[in-house]
């Protein structure tokens, strides 16, 4: 069988694209992959006919980087069909169902981009983030499948055309979507015994939650999506007591910005399963409008502006705001005369909502008779460098363990997981609640136990609410439709406002700024991002820079999805926050700027 494989693969050589490799390094490859015994002569000649169909684009670096491949679209179908490829030796190696999201989020839309969804519906194992960027780079044929060969031998993947896979593949409104959704197909069929389910439009939650279910052996559908969430919606809205019912015209309606994509669609669907709560969609993507493009949760965050579409006649109303792919969600009001500026109630204040009443709940838990506190829960919060001063402030207050990892969401998800209930939220409005299995078995057995003593007591509603919360919200990802009904559900059970809630605290002004340079990873980082440690001297100005100003913070960081260099920073005025990041990005430019490789 080897010699058969050599023979075919000299004569695949002949088709190589020369790109300058010695003739001796090809020869040794070429020998390597024929030696090696991780994939099968069919396996080798699938991968090599369809790998023809997509040459990667010259002169092009693609990295996975925070929240997988972006780039242009049409520089994409060679990144797609490898990454599905990637994807179903995913599946083989986990013997489970893997997400494939054809998404480039809040991007303009003439972009594209893919990311992995693993078994548990969480992102892609971390280590396997150097073998997506090897192979979405690698130029030539040869060098494509011995990359291939040498990775499923060293993971001992079984590539035996007897071990089966599944991808699931989703998209999102982008143009480019379909054909970039064929490239991945065609990279999936190309691993022997692999089959690509193409899930079609979706957000990238529903896809991520979709891959989570059908590991769990549920009923994974997108019907089955918006059940659940209708469902464990109805039950927290029952759980409210009466005399904190208070619906009136403006109480039960909110108006969402749907960013012109896949999420205003979704959320309609989703609204006519609801009969208390009234979602008025606007900027949904059938509306003609362009994707991200004025609209969405990452516009509205960063400019503080309402999106197209929204003004004075949305004045005191609740506003909320989903990005492209629907994994933001940020609320806003449009305050009276207010010329386009809004008053943002970012990730932040919804996480600060979630842990107000988890910890609520988790108290009538522990007072209530009839529960023994033989399960002190442990409630975690966990942000990133960017969440406003105030909130870190507020949430310690209230005497939470507040952590903080890296920017993205993969942090984030691995260190929430770590509690019984760990809530994460990036302050542009990315994030969750998770619910660790032990708790919510606890919760299951807890409402048993005590709907035989104290039937409607204080502690079991509160059991019965935390596990609807777990039903709710997206156990696999951040995901703005399950966090826009828990929000909303929220304030009916407070009573509150928008602008009680967002009175909650007074964020601290800040200003975030991008600054080009000439090599953005020359800019390393330790501490959560907070401190730079090279280029040597530069933390040190930045030190200098930030004490004078009163509740100055200010930290730079590369950014994992565009090539800059962020600067964020806070103060007590505007003008100083302002003052503060300008000087920065000037030091910053200094040390790193254009003329300074
Ligand atoms: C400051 C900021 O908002 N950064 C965003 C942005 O990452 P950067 O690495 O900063 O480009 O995109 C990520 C993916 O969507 C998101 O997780 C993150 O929060
Ligand atoms: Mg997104």
């Amino acid at each position: 069988m080897k010699q058969r494989c050599c023979q075919r693969w000299s004569a695949a050589k002949e088709t190589v694209v020369h790109d300058g490799e010695e003739d001796k390094v090809e020869e040794e490859n070429t020998r390597a992959i024929c030696n090696s015994s991780a994939m099968n002569d069919e396996q080798q000649s699938l991968l090599l006919s369809s790998s023809s169909r997509f040459s990667p684009p010259q002169g092009v670096k693609l990295s996975y980087g925070t929240a997988g491949f972006r780039a242009d679209a049409s520089l994409l179908p060679s990144a797609l069909y490898r990454v599905g490829i990637l994807a179903a030796l995913r599946s083989l190696k986990t013997g489970s169902i893997i997400g494939l999201m054809i998404t480039a989020s809040h991007n303009k839309v003439s972009d594209n981009g893919v990311k992995i969804a693993d078994p548990n519906g969480g992102m892609l194992s971390q280590h396997w983030e150097p073998f997506a960027d090897a192979l979405a780079n690698a130029l030539s044929p040869k060098h494509f499948l011995l990359l291939i060969n040498e990775f499923v031998a060293k993971e001992g993947i079984l590539m035996d055309g007897v071990s089966q896979a599944e991808v699931l593949l989703g998209r999102d409104t982008r143009p480019s979507g379909d054909a970039l959704l064929e490239a991945a197909r065609q990279g999936v069929t190309s691993v022997v015994g692999a089959v690509a389910t193409d899930m079609g439009v979706l957000t990238t939650p529903q896809l991520h939650w979709m891959v989570r279910a059908r590991n769990k052996g549920m009923q994974a559908s997108e019907q089955d999506y918006f059940e659940q969430l209708s469902s464990s919606f109805r039950c927290l809205e029952d759980l409210i007591p009466a005399e904190k019912r208070k619906f009136d015209g403006l109480n039960n309606k909110v108006i969402v910005d749907g960013s012109n994509g896949v999420g205003g669609v979704k959320l309609k669907v989703l609204g006519s399963l609801l009969s208390a709560l009234v979602i008025e969609v606007r900027n949904s993507s059938e509306d003609g409008g362009v994707l991200n493009d004025g609209v969405g949760a990452d516009y509205v965050q960063k400019e503080k502006v309402a999106p197209h579409g929204f003004g004075s006649k949305d004045v005191g109303i609740r506003c909320a705001s989903l990005d492209g792919d629907a994994d933001r969600l940020v609320y806003f009001i449009v305050p009276p005369e207010s010329s386009g500026r809004i008053d943002l109630v970012d990730g932040d204040k919804i996480l600060s909502l979630f842990a107000v009443f988890i910890r609520e709940q988790l108290s009538f838990l522990n007072e209530n008779e009839g529960v023994t506190n033989s399960h002190q829960a442990r409630l975690g919060v966990v942000q990133t460098a960017y969440a406003n001063g105030a909130s870190t402030n507020y949430l310690k207050q209230l005497g939470l363990e507040v952590n903080f990892t890296p920017t993205g969401v993969k942090y984030l998800h691995e260190k929430a997981a770590e509690f019984d209930i760990g809530i994460y939220f990036e302050a542009n409005g990315h994030g969750t609640v998770l619910f660790s299995e032990s708790f919510v078995g606890w919760l299951e057995a807890k409402t048993k136990e005590i709907s035989s003593g104290s039937n409607g007591s204080e502690g079991k509603k509160a059991a019965l609410r935390l596990l609807a919360v777990s039903k709710l919200i997206n156990q696999a990802v951040g995901d703005a439709l399950s966090g826009l009904l828990l929000v909303e559900v929220i304030l009916q059970y407070m009573g509150w406002s928008v602008h009680r809630w967002n009175e909650l605290y007074h964020d601290l002004p800040s200003r975030q700024l991008k600054v080009k340079v000439a090599d953005r990873n020359a800019v390393i980082t330790a501490n959560a991002e907070t401190v730079v440690v090279s280029p040597p001297g530069l933390q040190e100005a930045i030190n200098a820079e930030t004490g004078k100003y009163h509740k100055g913070r200010c930290f730079v960081r590369p950014s994992g999805t565009e090539d800059v260099v962020r600067v964020y920073a806070e103060a007590s005025t505007q003008e100083a926050a302002d003052t503060l990041a300008n000087s920065v990005a000037k030091l910053v430019d200094q040390f790193l700027g254009l003329g300074s490789s």
